[in-house]
């Protein structure tokens, strides 16, 4: 009999071990693991950026002494608190008037992806499950720390980056070249956009050192290119992102970042990815939603909101998108915060008014907080398309630094050169891919490391 409730207690405790076990094997294979996704992608898929170290950056406010933009007006506060004026009405100048947007080719409102649709993969083996929370709903997820995040972006540019990289080392390791291969050269890099007159110097520069020095093998052919390709892409503007708070009259002031750039670009996206990065450093981000034109670019943004738990700040379809960006940059210093960061409308560059709608943003945030920072994101997969964009964008509106998007997707990046030397901005972010981690610090070793293969 004794023996007959042993037997029956060992099945039941065995039956109840599978059920734990198989359960919390389920619950791992569900969960969205920002680990789990790192050890599949790290597969290398080409020329293998790899940046050694984290994003960088620095303080607002510390280049220019004076005071954030024009005092607010001397009428009486109504409320015991200090108040500056909200500079925008509502949009009475939109009837009938070129809307943000509104001249874009294609509409694209509708397809857009959010981080929610980009799919992750399935994980690969099963690990120690760990403590799952029961009845959590949408919990602030656990950002990859700056380390994990570049080791996993190892290998994210293209194949079609090598090819470039490979026939010029093949047309250089060939010893003494003809005007015939000096063409190819010059074809290759004008084909990786690099433009006509960055690929002259380059050739030059080539032609100067192959006669200077021999170069007979491939490695020191792939030195030679390395090195006159980095010391093309060198400059002396800083590039650390200024995203850190500083002290106004001592007191703390959020540091303010616009994102701009054309539809579709990559705006929202990086804007997400950025609050990541700085929330991962243990800091505190207001999103200011001000692409008012297109509703559900301010929900992709509210979804990066909640993931990284940053507040956004949002307005009505349609409202004046320097009103969102007044109302942001007000609730971050209300707030305490260390960084406003504004993802503004995506505008054509065709249009002045919307440019100059830009323009207003700028000036109006400038009501209460300097802007510190002024990112334009260009596409890097439209190759000199975004070249022309960038040299509009930067007449209407001082641009202190370039991301560019999209890297993976394109054997095009030769506009970091031509970007760099004609606008004199520094490219400071690059974009690798949808994933919420894949942004990077640029750095040019690291970047013709990637393009050489
Ligand atoms: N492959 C790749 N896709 C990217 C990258 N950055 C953004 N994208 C994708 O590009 C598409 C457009 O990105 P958004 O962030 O919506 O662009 P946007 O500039 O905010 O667009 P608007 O709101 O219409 O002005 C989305 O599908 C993104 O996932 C990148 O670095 N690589």
């Amino acid at each position: 009999m004794s023996s007959t409730w042993f037997w029956i207690v060992v099945v039941a405790v065995v039956v109840l071990v599978a059920v734990l076990v198989s359960g919390l094997l389920i619950a791992r294979k569900r969960r969205i693991s920002i680990a789990e996704q790192r050890e599949v992608e790290e597969k290398p898929k080409g020329g293998g950026y790899a940046a050694s170290g984290g994003i960088s950056f620095a303080s607002g406010g510390t280049a220019v002494e004076e005071k954030p933009g024009p005092a607010p007006e001397p009428e009486p506060a109504p409320s015991p608190e200090p108040v500056v004026e909200h500079p925008v009405e509502d949009r009475p100048e939109v009837d009938g008037q070129p809307a943000v947007g509104d001249d874009a080719a294609v509409p694209r409102d509708s397809d857009q992806r959010t981080v929610r649709d980009v799919k992750l993969p399935e994980p690969v083996e099963e690990e120690a499950p760990e403590a799952v929370v029961p009845g959590t709903v949408e919990p602030i997820e656990e950002i990859e720390s700056p380390a994990g995040r570049l080791e996993r972006l190892r290998g994210r540019l293209s194949k079609s980056r090598s090819v470039f990289g490979q026939s010029l080392l093949g047309l250089l390791g060939g010893g003494d070249l003809d005007e015939d291969s000096w063409q190819d050269v010059e074809d290759t890099l004008l084909m990786a956009d690099l433009g006509a007159a960055t690929t002259t110097q380059i050739v030059d520069r080539l032609r100067d050192e192959l006669n200077r020095r021999a170069v007979r093998t491939s490695a020191e052919a792939r030195e030679l290119l390395h090195e006159v390709l980095t010391a093309s892409l060198s400059t002396d503007a800083e590039r650390s992102v200024r995203a850190l708070p500083h002290e106004v009259d001592g007191k703390k002031q959020p540091a303010v970042v616009l994102v701009a750039g054309v539809n579709g670009t990559g705006k929202t996206t990086t804007t997400g990815k950025l609050a990541r990065v700085l929330v991962a450093q243990g800091g505190t981000v207001v999103l200011g939603a001000a692409d008012t034109f297109r509703a559900a670019a301010a929900d992709q943004l509210q979804t990066w909101g909640d993931r990284v738990g940053a507040s956004v700040v949002r307005g009505k379809e349609g409202a004046d998108p320097a009103a969102v960006a007044f109302d942001a940059v007000k609730q971050g210093i209300s707030e305490g915060v260390d960084t406003v960061l504004v993802d503004t409308a995506g505008r054509l560059h065709t249009k002045t008014g919307l440019m100059d709608e830009l323009g207003k943003v700028k000036r109006v945030v400038e009501k209460q907080a300097r802007v510190d920072e002024v990112l334009l994101v260009l596409d890097a997969t439209t190759g000199q398309n975004g070249l022309a964009q960038a040299r509009v964008f930067a007449e209407v509106i001082d641009v202190t630094g370039i991301v560019l998007t999209k890297l993976d997707g394109t054997a095009k990046g030769g506009i970091v050169f031509q970007v760099q030397k004609e606008l004199g901005v520094p490219v400071k972010l690059v974009g690798l891919g949808e994933g919420p981690d894949d942004l990077a610090p640029f750095e040019p070793g690291a970047f013709v490391d990637a393009l050489l293969g």
